[in-house]
């Protein structure tokens, strides 16, 4: 099985994190390899450039890649969403001069503009669909300073903290697409001869995603205690209670968000809870 993932950019750390706590550790080759085989049997990953993902797998050339969903749009490839991630956020808008007298998409409609963009076919679409009048500007990034170099009038480009457009003099008038990365499969992926295995690997991502800022706590209370120190946890299901040998003693453990922890701490100990262990969670698999 191979899996393509961004061998550049800013998704190239994360996606690469992400495929190791699932568990698949490449195997050293060379720092430039582009191929890279992992500790799971049969199973490579595929270093490649994000925009080019999407149609790498749409080719069947990798069962899966981890790209941006604004590339799977921009590429208008034949590929399924198969696991949100949770990283690549970012929103495409359409950003005109600060100093135009322009606030809304209504204000540009009868004006003839140029607007500059890597996103040519999200933008065709998006003034199709607006009914705007535009000639579009093919550019492969650096779409802020075109407005300034008097090569395009407005952009339709990547914002996040939107620092950049502002250092442009542009603002964001309008929102295009909001974006994600995601992990990305070939339309046949489930009638391919590998289609057992990726099921098992979509199951452990997703277990992994459900995993992330989860604890488990354990500790141990009198019996005395023991209602009071439940009734203030939360719990996936319940909180699981098994008795400790020879005493009035009960073992608590149960599951709970990362940010609850300081307060369930907090209510446990002053319930009665003693050798409190928290502990980090792996994966969640339903
Ligand atoms: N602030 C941001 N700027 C650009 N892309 C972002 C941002 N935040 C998230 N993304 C997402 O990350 C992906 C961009 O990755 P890509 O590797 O193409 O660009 P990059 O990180 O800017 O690298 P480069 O432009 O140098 O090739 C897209 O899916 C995009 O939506
Ligand atoms: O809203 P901000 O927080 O300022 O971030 C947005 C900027 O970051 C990205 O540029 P990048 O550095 O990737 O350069 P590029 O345009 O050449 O891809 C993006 O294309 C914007 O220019
Ligand atoms: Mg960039």
């Amino acid at each position: 099985m191979r899996i393509a993932i961004p061998n550049k950019g800013r998704l190239k750390d994360p996606a690469m994190q992400f495929i190791m706590s699932v568990g698949i550790r490449p195997l050293a080759g060379d720092d430039r390899s582009l191929m890279i085989p992992t500790s799971w049997d049969n199973t490579e990953l595929v270093m490649v450039r994000t925009e080019d993902i999407p149609n790498i797998v749409e080719a069947g050339a990798a069962e899966l890649g981890i790209t941006g969903m604004d590339y799977v749009k921009e590429a208008g490839a034949n590929v399924e969403e198969l696991v949100k991630l949770d990283f690549g956020r970012s929103r495409i808008v359409l950003a005109v001069p600060s100093s135009w007298d322009v606030e809304t998409l209504e204000d540009l409609k009868g004006r003839e503009i140029r607007i500059a963009t890597k996103y040519f076919n999200i933008a065709k679409s998006y003034l199709n669909e607006k009914g705007i009048k535009g000639r579009l500007v093919k550019i492969s990034g650096a779409a802020e300073v075109m407005p300034l170099l008097g090569a395009a009038d407005c952009i339709i480009d990547v914002m996040s903290t939107g620092t950049t457009l502002r250092l442009h003099g542009l603002k964001p008038i309008d929102v295009v697409m909001e974006s994600h990365a995601s992990v990305i499969g070939n339309e046949g992926w489930m009638k391919g001869p590998e289609s057992e295995r990726i099921n098992l690997l979509l199951t452990i991502m997703k277990g992994t995603i459900n995993g992330k800022g989860k604890k488990m706590i354990f500790m141990n209370v009198e019996g005395k205690d023991l209602e009071m120190v439940i009734s203030s946890l939360p719990a996936m299901l319940a909180p699981s209670v098994s008795k400790l040998g020879g005493k009035d003693a009960w073992e608590v453990m149960t599951v709970a968000e990362e940010k609850d922890i300081p307060e369930i701490i907090s209510k446990v100990k002053n319930s009665g809870a003693k050798d409190i262990v928290i502990l980090d969670i792996e994966k969640v698999i339903k």
